[in-house]
């Protein structure tokens, strides 16, 4: 049986808290700004709420007229004259708040997105390989705009409806005070139901219909990100369906909060006019039994249209301002999740002079996985040995790697690299230590100059050039339209796959780091393209502790030492010849299985 979700009202307090803080942390920041709109905003809500009592008096003094017309006159002229100024103060109060709250706005949006950049970028590489890149640029794009939209609502909507509120409940209480209470109960009754829809009604299912949002960019940024698959297996119809189901579900949740949307406003519409009829009911009665005067009525209408003008607003900006409080809850989430991996609090930049390296009883567990990969692993390796990492898929080569590079802290023991431990360095220091040319080489969309300097971004075009020879790469370079300066293309598409690994080998020589890894960068090319990157490998393997991770065997025959993996154990080492000569070893078997 389906189950009927309609009046579920579950909402989560502590996301408005959440964001409350999360945004006045932004707001503490620019506290005289927040000040300066506040007094803006007061004032002219102040000039609002005493518009229609010179409204009254207008009248009164013209109804007088008949009588005394010198002094009618005079009166008249004088209460036009504030209303007059009343109002021209209200728009230049408003104006100026418009203009602070613009300022405001645009300083505290580029602080939350540079927090956010800066966030992001140093969460765990599990948060990454966890979290669709389309979500996450969702979630900071909905959020900075949320936050525009969040200092409009409660800075020049909100609060100066508060004040018209409370001074208009003043005012009337003053002169008729069963009015005055009338108004104070209705208007607070309105605001706590237009509140209990917005916060308890319609933001739970916003919140559901946000995170089909965040899928649907990180379902999009898949698909894109993969049409080079998609095309190979002729396979857009099958996105197509996929989206299209994603699709569904994001039209299902969004329409259900439109339609509490809608029946939020037709109920609080109603309670308005209810509103309305007895505050004007109860005027009628005053004027009937002599109480009031025409001017008094007049009085009495206008400030309650003003008053009903700025309730219609409330619901409206209760819904805006739950509307925002849902667009920033997934960043404000991120925000405060610790970084995976945080430098030690008295962490030290490492210096190596040796690079020789210890895996002293190391144990280590995916998050995701019951049982470690590594446990009690313990490995040394000497300063300027080259060493090959062998062994069948996902018995844990990469992950060796990873952890020497603190991608991910050991759950147990510890790796010293130079007698020092990794986890007391700072994670920059290590990671300058230690150069990479991946299994596939990602390059940025920018000039291939810029993409070799990354190493060492104040690089001369001289050096630049002298790295891309070592990596045998100037020449192709060279014979490019527009050179080094040739932008190659989103993740470098515009280069084929042993250009990309040339560009990640110049990228590694310019790094000069004492730790060289090299993840199978022979694979999947043709000879003469092999032969230009493993002469450039040689060459950059001088002088360096380095790392191939290989598959190809052919590739890790030369290395001084082979290190055997699997399931998260070293199960042989030695030099290719050694390990060839064992009868019945995994080597063995694994080169024989690929020389057949
Ligand atoms: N980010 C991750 N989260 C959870 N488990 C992971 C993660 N990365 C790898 N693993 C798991 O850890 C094990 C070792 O993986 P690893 O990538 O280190 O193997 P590998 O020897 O490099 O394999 P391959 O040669 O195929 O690249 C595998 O079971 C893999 O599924």
């Amino acid at each position: 049986m389906r189950t009927v979700t309609w009046f579920r009202f579950d909402v989560d307090r502590n996301t408005f808290a959440k964001v409350f803080q999360f945004v006045g942390v932004y707001w503490r920041k620019q506290i005289w700004h927040v000040t300066f709109i506040f007094i803006a905003t007061t004032l002219a809500a102040v000039a609002d709420v005493l518009m229609p009592l010179f409204a009254g008096r207008l009248v009164d003094a013209m109804s007088a007229g008949a009588q005394d017309s010198s002094l009618s006159y005079s009166r008249a002229i004088s209460a036009l004259s504030v209303f007059v100024a009343l109002a021209i103060s209200s728009l230049i109060f408003r104006q100026v708040a418009f203009a602070g709250i613009s300022l405001l706005s645009l300083k505290t949006m580029t602080d939350m997105a540079s927090d956010a950049i800066y966030k992001i970028q140093r969460l765990s590489t599990d948060w990454h390989d966890s979290n669709f890149v389309g979500s996450t640029v969702r979630k900071i794009t909905r959020a900075v705009w949320a936050l525009d939209a969040f200092g409009d609502t409660v800075l020049i909507s909100l609060f100066p409806t508060l004040v018209v509120l409370v001074g208009t409940t003043l005012v009337f209480g003053f002169l008729w005070p069963v009015l005055g209470v009338t108004i104070a109960l209705g208007s607070a009754l309105f605001i706590v139901l237009a509140g209990w829809f917005s916060l308890a009604f319609v933001a739970p299912a916003a919140s559901l219909s946000n995170a089909w949002d965040s899928k649907l960019g990180g379902s999009l940024a898949d698909t894109m990100s993969c049409n080079a698959i998609v095309k190979s297996f002729a396979a857009e119809l099958r996105e197509d369906e996929r989206l299209g189901s994603v699709l569904k579900k994001w039209r299902k949740r969004t329409f259900r909060t439109w339609m509490r949307v809608s029946i939020a406003g037709v109920t609080q519409g109603t309670a308005l006019l209810l509103l309305k009829t007895s505050v004007l009911g109860l005027a009628l009665w005053l004027w009937i039994y002599g109480q009031a005067t025409a001017g008094d009525l007049t009085f009495v209408l206008a400030a309650f249209f003003l008053l009903e003008g700025y309730l219609r607003q409330v619901s409206r900006e209760l819904h805006n301002l739950q509307r925002t409080v849902n667009d920033m809850e997934e960043l404000a989430e991120i925000a405060r999740k610790p970084l995976g991996i945080s430098d030690h609090r008295d962490a030290t930049e490492i210096r190596i002079a040796n690079p020789s390296i210890v895996f002293d009883r190391v144990t280590f567990r995916y998050t995701s996985h019951h049982e470690p990969l590594f446990h009690d692993f313990s490995v040394s390796i000497s300063s300027n040995e080259r060493i090959g990492l062998v062994g069948p898929s996902g018995a844990g080569k990469t992950t060796f790697i990873k952890l020497l590079q603190r991608l991910y802290d050991v759950d147990g023991g510890a790796i010293l690299i130079d007698g020092q431990d990794i986890a007391k360095a700072t994670q920059a220091s290590l990671r300058q230590q230690i150069a990479i040319v991946p299994q596939e080489p990602i390059l940025f969309h920018r000039s291939i100059a810029e993409n070799i300097a990354y190493a060492r971004p104040n690089a001369t075009m001289s050096e630049i050039e002298q790295a891309a020879r070592l990596a045998n790469a100037h020449d192709f370079i060279a014979g490019l339209p527009k050179g080094y300066g040739m932008v190659v293309g989103e993740r470098g598409v515009k280069l084929s796959g042993g250009e990309r690994q040339r560009v990640a080998i110049a990228r590694a020589f310019l790094a000069n780091a004492s730790i060289l890894i090299m993840d199978e960068a022979t694979s999947n090319l043709d000879s003469a393209s092999e032969l230009m990157i493993r002469t450039a490998m040689d060459r950059l393997m001088v002088g360096r502790t380095t790392f191939v991770i290989a598959h190809r065997l052919s590739t890790v025959q030369t290395l001084d030492r082979l290190l055997v993996f699997d399931k998260g154990k070293i199960v042989e080492e030695g030099t290719h010849q050694q390990l060839i000569r064992r009868d019945l070893g995994t080597y063995r078997r694994l080169f024989e299985n690929q020389a057949l």
